[in-house]
């Protein structure tokens, strides 16, 4: 059934190249959410994502108390970009966004940054996570790893009758920059790490090829890489007690959440565990609040997840 507001597929007059929004609902406010670059084999594989990721993100301010709505939107970066292709189409983007007249705003996803919302804030005033020195937020993979650490702990609660991982082992599949700072921030934990990117490697923590990193036996398992990576059959494989990571849309389909509950596994919703990033840059950029306000208002996730649980 077709649940949302809009979608927007547009060829770029600057380009060449084709952008999309999905807005899923603006019922609770203007609706937010990531502008993800990335290649994709098929149009409809990125119509499909933007569709799964705007839904998530209604999902994902609803849970998190945030009055907006969810949205989403994907550059389809079907060639290589050269610095004078990227800004082309960082401005048709932007041109796209301003047809939405502020009912979707726009913040960095996977293959864009705060230098790329800066590009976009030339044409368009709803580009959230500028680069600090002009004035934004800038990256917000810092505040996403505190809420995924407070859904953690939340969680490590429930499952192991402790707040603390140390003692554990924690597997972080996607040794990108939220899983980076997960795996500095688990003192006294065995972390082992996995990534496509074999130059991610590194003495300091163990390593898991990628197409292992949901058979090793340990207690945890953070998703950080790429969505849909919860499948009936990587279920199955699965030999943890517990799933908690920042990537969207981790199950393939709702009923593996079935699945994951039939082996006694717990899981905690992408879209509570993930919210961190948001939740923190729009109490800065919209409410005003100072960093230390914002965080407090991250580390809630650990409350809502212990809700959650109970
Ligand atoms: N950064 C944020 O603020 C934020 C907020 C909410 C959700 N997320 C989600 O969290 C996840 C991680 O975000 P990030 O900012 O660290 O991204 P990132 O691009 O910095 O890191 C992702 C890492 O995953 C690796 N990877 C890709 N496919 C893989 C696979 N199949 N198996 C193993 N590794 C793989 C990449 O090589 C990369 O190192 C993404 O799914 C993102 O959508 C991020």
């Amino acid at each position: 059934m077709w649940e949302h507001e809009q979608l927007v597929v547009r060829t770029g007059k600057r380009s060449g190249m084709t952008t999309m929004v999905a807005l899923h609902s603006t019922a609770a406010g203007p609706a937010v959410g990531g502008c993800r670059m990335k290649r994709y084999d098929q149009i409809t594989d990125a119509v499909t994502d933007v569709l799964r990721l705007s839904k998530a993100m209604t999902l994902k301010c609803e849970a998190a108390g945030i009055p907006h709505g969810g949205a989403k939107s994907v550059i389809v970066a079907d060639r290589p970009l050269t610095p004078q292709l990227r800004r082309d189409v960082l401005l048709d983007h932007a041109d796209l966004i301003n047809s939405f007249d502020g009912a979707y705003r726009a913040g960095p996803d996977v293959g864009t940054g705060p230098d790329d919302m800066l590009v976009l804030r030339e044409l368009t005033p709803h580009a959230y996570c500028l680069p600090e020195e002009h004035g934004g937020t800038g990256s917000s993979s810092g505040p996403t790893a505190r809420g995924v650490l407070a859904a953690l702990k939340a969680a490590s609660h429930h499952v192991f009758g402790t707040d603390d991982l140390a003692g554990k082992k924690v597997v972080i599949s996607g040794f990108g920059s939220v899983g980076e700072l997960i795996a500095r921030s688990l003192e006294g934990a065995e972390v082992v790490v996995s990534d496509v990117d074999a130059s991610r490697r590194t003495a300091e923590f163990g390593w898991a090829e990628p197409d292992q990193a949901y058979e090793v036996e340990a207690d945890v398992l953070v998703p950080a890489a790429v969505g849909g990576v919860l499948s009936p059959e990587t279920v199955a494989r699965l030999n943890v007690k517990l799933v908690v990571g920042p990537a969207n849309n981790q199950l393939t389909d709702d009923g593996v959440a079935d699945l994951l509950e039939e082996r006694g596994i717990v899981w905690v919703p992408d879209h509570v565990a993930s919210a961190g990033g948001v939740i923190y840059t729009l109490a800065r950029e919209d409410d005003g609040a100072d960093h230390q306000t914002a965080l407090r208002r991250v580390d809630r996730i650990e409350e809502t997840v212990r809700e959650l649980l109970a």
